[in-house]
């Protein structure tokens, strides 16, 4: 062909990709088998030899083993595949493979030693920062999920045992009871009104309209509980820790985090947005708006610190003081507003209480019975009061809950909690290996045996595989509204988690577990007083299956339900 340009001179990397065409268009079929033939080769050898390290690691003895590595087909990618596609389904199949309570995963070419045995769990959370890292992980997800750029990376590093101290007010006193006053009064007016009985899409509420509610008639509506739960409880504890503002700017926000939510796992994997590939390019989109809303928000709170208070933003003074502390490390440490992380705060306020309530709820209203012996149980502490009225027109009624009530002083309610904790909840603590170590498992057990982890490993302890495990706990997948009952000394009944750890464990154990337990009670009781709840479906109540997010499950499918007030005493 002609060169258009005028430059004849022979071009060698084209006649190098010619030569090659050539060579494979002329080659003997015998060429063409082995190129097609290589992957297969490949991929049964890599499963012949991961089968026989594996094989070769479970001949256990007294002295200390090697993790077994679970046999794989991909070189590289190891069960990275399973893993992105159905991880909850990988970790449960791979542990039916071994009996010592650990595993070996690969995963992308690093290998995750999979821990379950709860006397090797107890030993893992318990080791030293030096020995089993925790903030390089964090740190990287900070970067990874929640976009701080990396540059920034120093300031966190130096500003870290601050931060970290911070998170300690979610538990403290009185930090803890200012955030749970103001969310428990949230509750309290927006529980008794929180179904509007109108057929016009324009007056419904916000967790009406998630839940797709549709009118039944004066006195019922139909709705998805968990859509209408999540939001409900999504907008009170917003108020308590971020105070009203915010979500008064960016209604949106609850709903940008739950599908920043479902895009964890392609954020941790640092999957860019324009990979075409469901489900990645929603929750780039949502993080983008989280990033404007919470700049916004940074910026309303530097202008409040300043004086000079910013006028579309009202009165800040609601602002928690756990978020206000926050906000004096950034600005000690000269954290640009682009910087900040307090979107970290936001998600893990959010993402897994407000599924919780859902399934409590649920696993209470399948349960024949239970629904009575728990409002026995929790009236004295959720109150439900006359509402005032004129004629026939009359406020909805008034609700009063005493959260500390509910959580120290009904244990079938709490034990109900637990028991949906334990089966909802999917959590996971990840450590970095900084240094080798040796793991036992329980030296009661039959097997005892030792375990060697490498340094540059990780470490991931799925906390579901024990909370699953038939062992500690009969018919795991039943749910038990006493599994958690116990006897005090003095005879009373009582709550005792056990071995559950659906906070995770050690180091990086939920700082918000009491503000999650009260608010979560909070909800369920004032709902369980003021609602009638019947499946819309004939199938009767079904429990959905669970779809794995990052502590808390969604559920597979929705649950329609048909709501009514309850009828009291002055209604009669
Ligand atoms: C039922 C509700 C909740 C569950 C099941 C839950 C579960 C978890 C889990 C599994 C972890 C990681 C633990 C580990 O790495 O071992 C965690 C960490 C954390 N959670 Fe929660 N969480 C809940 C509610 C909350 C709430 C309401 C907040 C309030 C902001 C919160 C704040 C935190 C914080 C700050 C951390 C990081 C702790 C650290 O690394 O020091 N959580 N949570």
């Amino acid at each position: 062909m002609d060169d258009f340009y005028g430059n004849d001179e022979p071009n060698p990397e084209a006649g190098l990709v010619a030569q090659s065409l050539n060579f494979l268009l002329e080659a003997p079929s015998a060429v063409w088998v082995t190129i097609a033939l290589a992957p297969i080769l490949v991929i049964i050898a890599t499963r012949i030899f991961s089968g026989y390290a594996s094989r070769k690691a479970s001949n256990y003895s007294d002295s200390v083993n090697t993790v077994p590595m679970i046999p794989y087909w991909i070189p590289f990618v190891g069960h990275g595949w399973q893993f992105l596609m159905d991880p909850v389904r990988l970790l449960r199949e791979a542990r039916s493979q071994t009996q010592h309570g650990i595993y070996a995963l690969n995963l992308g070419s690093k290998t995750y030693n999979v821990i379950y045995d709860p006397a090797m769990v107890k030993a893992a959370l318990q080791q030293k920062e030096s020995t089993l890292q925790l903030t390089p992980m964090a740190l990287s997800l900070v970067v990874k999920v929640f976009g701080v750029p990396k540059q920034a990376l120093p300031k966190y590093e130096a500003a870290w045992d601050e931060f970290v101290a911070l998170s300690n007010y979610l538990l403290k006193e009185p930090h803890l009871s200012n955030m749970l006053k103001v969310t428990a009064r949230s509750v309290e007016n927006m529980v008794p009104k929180m179904i509007s009985f109108t057929d016009r899409e324009i007056d419904l509420q916000p967790w009406e309209r998630h839940g797709r509610a549709n009118f039944v008639s004066e006195n019922e509506m139909e709705v998805d509980l968990m859509a209408m739960l999540r939001d409900l409880l999504g907008h009170a504890a917003v108020a308590g820790v971020f105070g009203k503002s915010l979500l008064e700017k960016y209604p949106n926000i609850l709903h940008d985090v739950y599908e920043l939510e479902t895009g964890m796992i392609y954020f941790a994997m640092g999957v860019p947005a324009w990979i075409p590939f469901p489900g990645v390019v929603g929750p780039h989109l949502a993080r983008r708006r989280l990033w404007t809303a919470m700049d916004e928000f940074q910026r309303a709170l530097d202008a409040d610190f300043a004086g000079n208070p910013d006028p579309m933003w009202g009165d800040l003074d609601d602002v928690s003081e756990f978020i206000m502390e926050r906000h004096k490390v950034y600005q000690k440490y000269n954290i640009e507003v682009k910087e900040r992380a307090d979107l970290t705060v936001l998600w893990a306020l959010l993402i897994n209480s407000n599924l919780l309530v859902y399934w409590h709820l649920l696993h209470i209203l399948a349960t024949p019975g239970l629904v009575d012996r728990l409002r026995t149980e929790i009236a004295p502490f959720t109150q439900v009061a006359k509402p005032f009225s004129i004629g026939s027109f009359s406020e909805a009624p008034k609700l009063n809950l005493d959260h500390e009530g509910l959580a120290k002083k009904c244990p079938l309610f709490k034990s109900t909690y637990l028991e949906a904790l334990r089966m909802c909840d999917q959590p996971w603590s990840i450590r970095t290996v900084a240094s080798d170590l040796v793991l036992s498992t329980s030296n009661t057990s039959d097997t005892a045996s030792s375990f060697k982890i490498h340094k540059g490993d990780f470490i991931k302890i799925p906390h579901e595989l024990h909370m699953h495990n038939p062992v500690y706990f009969p018919d795991p997948s039943s749910f038990n509204p006493e599994r958690f009952l116990v006897r005090a000394d003095d005879g009373s009944l009582t709550t005792d988690m056990g071995t559950i750890r659906p906070y995770g464990g050690g180091a990086s154990m939920c700082k918000g577990r009491i503000f999650a337990e009260s608010e979560c009670l909070a909800l369920v009781a004032g709902v369980l007083m003021m609602w009638e709840f019947e499946p819309a479906g004939t199938t009767g109540w079904m429990i959905p299956k669970l779809k794995k997010a990052s502590a808390v499950s969604l559920p597979e499918v929705d649950t329609r339900v048909r709501i009514r007030r309850r009828r009291f005493e002055w209604d009669e």
